[in-house]
């Protein structure tokens, strides 16, 4: 019997001969793809790829084996179009999509958009990150925000994206696909709600709650202790604490910051009442300019599939192969498209970052439609 020993000499072998081989082949696919990029024929082929994957599998009947040459060549395939798109960018294709670098984003009398009223977290946000100098104004739903800021009607907006406890705020998302608008920059708000009520109130008085959907979800097992309770969804918590205060009936209250609770004169009744104590929501600045800073770290973007099997497994391998850390997946439904889906992808890096640009170049090249919402 052959010791491991001797057993491990001969894989050496074999890895020399195989690592050789790998070699010869890389090279010959760079030229491929220097006649592809004079003869302008797109990188990937698909019709190619699948008879080379039937050619090398062709007479295996041993399904380890088959199935394991074809996932060899996927990785061989994948690799080889890496070598061509960097052949592409480097023969200038754009590799940044038309995005320009900028030292700063915030400046001194920028025009802020938010949606909801004074005091809302959204404007809690945008002072965040805007500062004292800033000229904001608020508009009554997230269109109103991406419109004004299309128009130019404001420099930038600022929208909620997702919070930590209750998710995604879906419509931010699907605006983002819909207008040209680049997310330049990004604020993370810790979150704590209130219950308040007006003067004459107390957690006994209460009948009725107001505030946002999110709110209302973040702060079930509070409201869980008073099933009593009916709830009313708001466009806002800042709006739910003007209506209580307006109101002035002690049965109602308002899930709302502190500060919104201040700035309409409402009483705390509970305070913290969210169920997860670090609750934050990640807050996202959009601009009409594409710019994105020289120490952005963070890049979003939007896929569109083919409805085909293996493609999100070939999207994914352009951020796995050139070691960019993936750092969120989310698909959501395409509207009056059933079951197809569009992928939101965050990854780390920057757009002049080497393995960004070919990652970026990949996607774009292997997908139906890419969407670089920004880098920040
Ligand atoms: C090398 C080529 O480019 C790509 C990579 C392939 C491969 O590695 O064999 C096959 C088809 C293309 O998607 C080619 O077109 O031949």
């Amino acid at each position: 019997m052959n010791t491991l020993e001797e057993l491990r000499n001969r894989l050496d072998k074999i890895d020399k001969e195989l690592i050789e081989k790998y070699k010869e082949r890389m090279e010959i696919s760079k030229e491929v793809g220097e006649i592809k990029v004079e003869m302008g024929r797109e990188v990937l082929d698909p019709i190619r790829e699948q008879e080379k994957i039937n050619q090398v599998t062709e007479g295996f009947q041993d399904p380890f084996l088959k199935t394991g040459i074809a996932e060899l060549y996927q990785q061989l395939f994948t690799q080889s179009r890496m070598l061509q798109y960097q052949v592409f960018i480097n023969r200038g294709e754009d590799a940044k999509q038309g995005f320009q670098e900028v030292d700063e984003i915030a400046g001194k009398g920028k025009r802020v958009i938010y949606q909801g009223v004074q005091g809302a977290y959204s404007h809690q946000a945008a002072r965040d990150f805007f500062g004292e100098d800033a000229f904001y104004t608020n508009v009554t739903t997230f269109k109103d925000a991406f419109e004004a800021v299309r128009e130019g009607r404001g420099d930038y907006a600022v929208l909620p994206m997702e919070n930590s406890s209750a998710g995604k705020v879906g419509d931010v998302y699907d605006l983002l696909v819909k207008y040209d608008l680049s997310i330049v920059g990004e604020i993370v708000l810790p979150i704590s709600h209130t219950l308040s009520g007006v003067e004459s109130s107390s957690i006994e008085s209460i009948e009725r709650v107001y505030s946002h959907n999110q709110a209302i979800m973040q702060s079930k097992e509070f409201l869980n202790q008073h099933p009593k309770w009916e709830l009313n969804s708001m466009e806002n918590t800042a709006l739910a604490a003007k209506f209580v205060s307006e109101a002035n009936d002690p049965r109602y209250g308002a899930i709302c910051s502190e500060e919104a609770s201040k700035l309409y004169q409402l009483k705390v009744l509970a305070k913290e009442i969210n169920q997860v104590d670090n609750n934050s929501t990640r807050f996202v600045v959009v601009s009409k300019a594409k710019i994105y800073r020289k120490d952005a770290e963070k890049i979003s973007v939007c896929i569109e599939l083919p409805h085909e099997t293996g493609s999100l497994y070939r999207i994914l391998s352009h951020v796995i192969f050139n070691g960019l850390n993936m750092t969120k997946i989310l698909s959501r439904p395409i509207k009056h498209k059933t079951w197809e889906y569009r992928f939101f992808l965050d990854f780390e890096g920057n757009l002049k970052d080497g393995s960004v640009q070919n990652a970026l170049i990949g996607i774009e090249n292997e997908s139906r439609k890419l969407k670089i919402f920004g880098n920040y």
